[in-house]
């Protein structure tokens, strides 16, 4: 029998040791638990193996120095199925460093070595109740229904300070509100931890958004991550395809995509050409179910899509960037910008910042014969007879937002048909250039 693996995330601070070493102590199976920490002293391996019976059979190992789900995924597929071969145990838990992004970690157990003896069971994400609240509910008309006391918690690192106004960023370091978004609109289960810091308004505000986030993860509030065993352990089987499908953003596309006149079934934001491997991967085979997201209407949550077939100008997208109403918690999707012809630039903004990313080309920036072998193996990508297949797709979630508005600004980015004829040589672009590489542009408190 297949031994059932489950994945634990959350941003740093969450509350993943805290929850992981309860579990420890209050589960009879014998669980083996894998940390990862970035950095070289793993507090977290000493703090659970501190609390665990290593004599009950239990494990911790840790693997450092990086992190499991970009430069360690191969230590990570070693370790564990030597972890196998070498010791006995019910259940493997990997608790992810907070800031791993957990697709990476998940793929290992679907394909290649750790795949042989082991099944994935689940993907829980961990969140801070009061650090969510106060990153992503905490709008202008959140503080009115809200008693009790104020939830902060202090940021968890250096990277989560207040919202700066810095332009485009040629790191290309993903910012961590668009990290926690991702661990939350990937996973099965949230566990909405430190309940004891926010006020039962606030915490069904988080729950709300969450719930628009992730609509098919099950959600459950914790303090001090105290949970029955089986809901970290019970043996499900987690379906990789269907949780990325899930996320509120996607619904909200294909909504979209639905209610348009072309039946049509467009690869997802990546979906276009980068390599052949990625094309099958794609394809949003789905049980004709489109109920996207209904966001719990009396939280203000309103989730909708922005689509039009003409770029944007790089000058007044950034511009629009850096001064995003406060009320959007989320939006993605892929982008078509002006001076970026061949490039399909993924947008992604989460609290305080957009990442843009280049995930591919489009289609109608190869040679026609190139062009008509792509289009041949997605006859339903939808084909424009001027554009092709550049377009601007986005998925809007907010809370209180004034949806009218926001689509009007975007309205209003778009080039004109003189902008279209003219040179971009010298024109500001905040997107990057070539496959991979990423930008990010910060959102200021105040645009004027
Ligand atoms: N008030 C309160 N504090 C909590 C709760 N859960 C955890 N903590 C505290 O929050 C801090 C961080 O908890 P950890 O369990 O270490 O969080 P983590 O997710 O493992 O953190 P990293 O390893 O840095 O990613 C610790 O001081 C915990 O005692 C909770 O529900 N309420």
């Amino acid at each position: 029998m297949l031994t059932p693996v489950t994945v634990l995330c959350g941003e740093l601070g969450a509350g993943k040791t805290t929850l992981l070493s309860g579990l420890l102590e209050s589960t009879d199976r014998d669980v083996a638990v894998l940390v990862n920490d970035v950095g070289a002293v793993n507090v977290d391996a000493d703090l659970v193996e501190a609390r665990t019976d290593l004599a009950t059979g239990e494990e911790v190992v840790a693997l450092e120095n990086g992190c499991i789900c970009c430069s360690l995924g191969g230590e990570l597929s070693r370790s564990v199925v030597r972890l196998h071969r070498e010791h006995a145990f019910d259940h493997l838990v990997i608790e992810a460093s907070g800031v791993g992004e957990p697709e990476p970690i998940a793929r290992q157990f679907v394909r290649g070595p750790a795949a042989g003896p082991y099944d994935l069971s689940s993907v829980i994400t961990v969140v801070d109740a009061p650090r969510f609240h106060d990153r992503f509910a905490d709008g202008p008309s959140a503080a009115a229904g809200s008693s009790g006391p104020p939830s902060t918690t202090p940021p968890a690192d250096e990277t989560d300070t207040a919202p700066s106004r810095q332009g485009a960023d040629e790191t290309g370091t993903k910012p961590l509100a668009d990290l926690v978004l991702e661990q939350v609109e990937f996973c099965d289960l949230l566990i909405v931890n430190k309940c004891d810091l926010v006020t039962d308004a606030e915490r069904d505000r988080v729950v709300a958004i969450l719930e628009t986030l992730q609509p098919a993860a099950d959600i459950v509030a914790t303090e001090h991550g105290v949970l029955e065993p089986e809901t970290i352990l019970e043996v499900q089987r987690f379906d990789l395809e269907e949780a990325t499908d899930a996320a509120g953003w996607k619904r909200a596309l294909e909504g979209e995509e639905s209610a348009d006149e072309h039946d049509h079934s467009h690869g997802d934001h990546d979906g276009h050409e980068h390599s052949q491997d990625d094309v099958d991967s794609h394809d949003h085979a789905h049980d004709g179910d489109h109920n996207h997201a209904h966001p719990p209407e009396q939280y203000g949550i309103v989730v909708d899509s922005y689509h039009r077939r003409r770029p944007l100008h790089p000058e007044r997208f950034a511009a629009l960037l850096e001064d995003l109403p406060a009320e959007l918690i989320r939006a993605k999707g892929l982008c078509w910008i002006g001076g970026r012809e061949r490039q399909a630039i993924t947008m992604s903004y989460a609290g305080t910042e957009t990442t843009l990313e280049v995930t591919g080309r489009w289609i109608a920036s190869f040679s026609e014969q190139r062009q008509e072998t792509y289009r041949q193996g997605q006859p339903d990508l939808e084909w424009d007879q001027r554009w092709g297949d550049r377009e601007t797709r986005l998925a809007l979630i907010g809370r209180d937002l004034d949806l009218e508005a926001l689509t009007a600004r975007l309205d209003d980015c778009l080039c004109t048909d003189a902008e279209l004829e003219g040179d971009w040589s010298s024109v500001d672009n905040p997107a990057p250039t070539s496959s991979g590489e990423s930008t990010v542009v910060s959102t200021g408190t105040d645009s004027s």
